[in-house]
């Protein structure tokens, strides 16, 4: 039987845990507060992150990452991007020789602009054929009732991709190969930008040619920032670009989509965060990711008319407004 460690138990570490051990793994779940170990042992849910689902009884969980880490062939990474680092300082010292690391992020580190493997590169010290990427429409709250799905597993080592494929293939989550990790990470970095954008324009009360039509243009936009870092187009066309957009901008169980929609209706970024329990990605991710486009010379409007609602205070009908304004060009364009 696979042994897997889950870093932490929050939404999506909860659910994947139960889509590991549903796959047949024994999986050790990392809490960090002693109240929901205790409850996922005792009564097998996790009442913070996951109430009214049961988790399957090879899920076991630990305050302590080190007696989840020893002998763990899967490390399986979901905390906020912005706090990888730092734990992974702590954690790596742990895992054992030969272990696997699993990125389920959607985020942009701040300051450096890495991309999340890239950092579990640096800090653990791996090489990139020991780390993989899961990502896709996922919401979390689906998948742990077993809504079908399907998501994409992205390495540059085809055996680690196939490894991880197989340990969390599931009858309700189908996932893919794709040797595209710079693709299929920035998908998802860049799709929670665009679903803030969504969820303003649904607090603004605009409709559905509004949505398609910013869901085509922040998919062309993390297009052109796919195409400059060397990304295959074909990425964004899939599960990781296209299906994440539609899913993470349409449902209201996206956390950024819901962030987004609270601006709309008017609250401060302030007052968002003080209602916000659950990590929202693209409100950290925005700024690195357009650094990495200005020093790239491409451009993203929509991320960074996001940016001056988050961070600058403009009004989100003054973004519309300001984006609808430009001097229309052609459709495609590589910079
Ligand atoms: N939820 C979803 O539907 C999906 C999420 N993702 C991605 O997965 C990642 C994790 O998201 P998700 O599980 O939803 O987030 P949640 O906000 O639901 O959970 C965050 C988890 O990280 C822990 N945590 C928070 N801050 C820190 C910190 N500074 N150091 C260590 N641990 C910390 C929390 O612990 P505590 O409870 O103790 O605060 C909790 O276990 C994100 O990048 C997200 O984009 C990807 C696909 C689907
Ligand atoms: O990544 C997700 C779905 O694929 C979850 O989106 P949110 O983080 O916006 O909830």
């Amino acid at each position: 039987m696979r042994r897997a460690a889950v870093l932490t138990a929050g939404s999506w570490g909860t659910v994947f845990a139960k889509v590991l051990a549903d796959a047949g793994a024994r999986v050790t779940l990392v809490a960090r507060d002693r109240e929901v170990a205790d409850s996922i042992n005792g009564r097998h849910v996790n009442p913070r992150y996951l109430d009214g689902v049961r988790l399957p009884d090879q899920v076991r969980a630990t305050v302590r990452p080190e007696q989840a880490l020893r002998d763990a062939e899967l490390v399986v990474l979901a905390v906020p991007s912005h706090a990888l680092r730092s734990c992974l300082l702590d954690w790596a010292p742990m895992v054992g020789p030969g272990a696997v690391y699993v990125s389920l992020m959607k985020g942009m580190e701040a300051v450096t602009s890495h991309r999340m493997s890239e950092v579990i590169a640096q800090t653990a010290g791996v090489g990139p054929d020991r780390i993989a990427v899961v990502s896709g429409p996922n919401l979390a709250r689906e998948i742990a009732v077993e809504h079908p799905a399907a998501t994409v597993v992205a390495s540059s080592s085809a055996a680690t991709a196939h490894q991880v494929q197989s340990a969390c293939w599931t009858p309700y989550l189908r996932p893919y190969t794709n040797g595209d990790v710079v693709g299929c990470e920035l998908g998802g970095a860049v799709k929670n930008v665009i679903a803030l954008a969504a969820g303003m324009l649904e607090g603004m009360g605009f409709g559905t040619n509004s949505q398609a039509s910013l869901i085509a243009r922040g998919l062309a936009e993390t297009m052109r920032l796919g195409a400059a870092l060397g990304a295959e187009p074909m990425t964004f066309a899939g599960l990781a670009g296209l299906g994440d957009l539609v899913a993470t901008c349409g449902s209201p169980l996206s956390r950024n989509r819901t962030f987004g929609e609270r601006l709309g209706r008017g609250m401060t970024l302030e007052q968002v965060l003080a209602q916000q329990l659950q990590v929202a990605e693209g409100v950290r991710s925005c700024r690195p990711l357009l650094a990495l486009a200005e020093g790239l010379g491409v451009s993203m409007p929509i991320t960074r008319q996001v940016e001056r609602v988050l961070y600058e205070g403009l009004p989100p009908l003054e973004a519309v407004k300001d984006l609808m304004s430009h001097e229309p060009g052609p459709e495609y364009r590589p910079r």
